[in-house]
């Protein structure tokens, strides 16, 4: 059975690191960087390509490691660019037959 629960954990985390920023935090570096917004679309960016490299490969457990990295820095880049993750789920819910 799939944990779909994780996504939402994973975003109350996200928001609540902006909300409550640690001393360290990757969310925090990412959100904040001087670049702004850019740097989480940078992110988005480099993870979809080492994605697509894993998608072309054998190795079962890297496409999974890469598909998690996309998925959460795209989390990012919805957070930095104020799209809440829950209108893209209920765009996924919409689109169902
Ligand atoms: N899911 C993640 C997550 N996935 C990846 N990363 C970080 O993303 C960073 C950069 O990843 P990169 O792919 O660029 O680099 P890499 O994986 O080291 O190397 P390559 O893929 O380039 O070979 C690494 O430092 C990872 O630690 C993450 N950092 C945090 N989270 C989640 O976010 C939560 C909050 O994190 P903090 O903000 O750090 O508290 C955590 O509890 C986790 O649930």
């Amino acid at each position: 059975m799939m944990n779909t629960c994780v996504f939402e954990e994973l975003w109350n985390v996200i928001c609540d690191r902006m909300e409550n920023p640690p001393e360290k935090s990757y969310v925090v570096d990412i959100l904040t960087h001087r670049k702004g917004i850019d740097k989480a679309l940078e992110k988005v960016g480099e993870e979809s390509t080492e994605f697509i490299i894993a998608a072309k490969n054998d190795d079962y457990d890297q496409k999974v490691y890469e598909a998690a990295d996309l998925i959460f820095h795209l989390m990012l880049a919805l957070k930095g660019c104020n799209v809440n993750f829950s209108d893209v789920i209920a765009e996924l819910e919409r689109r169902r037959n």
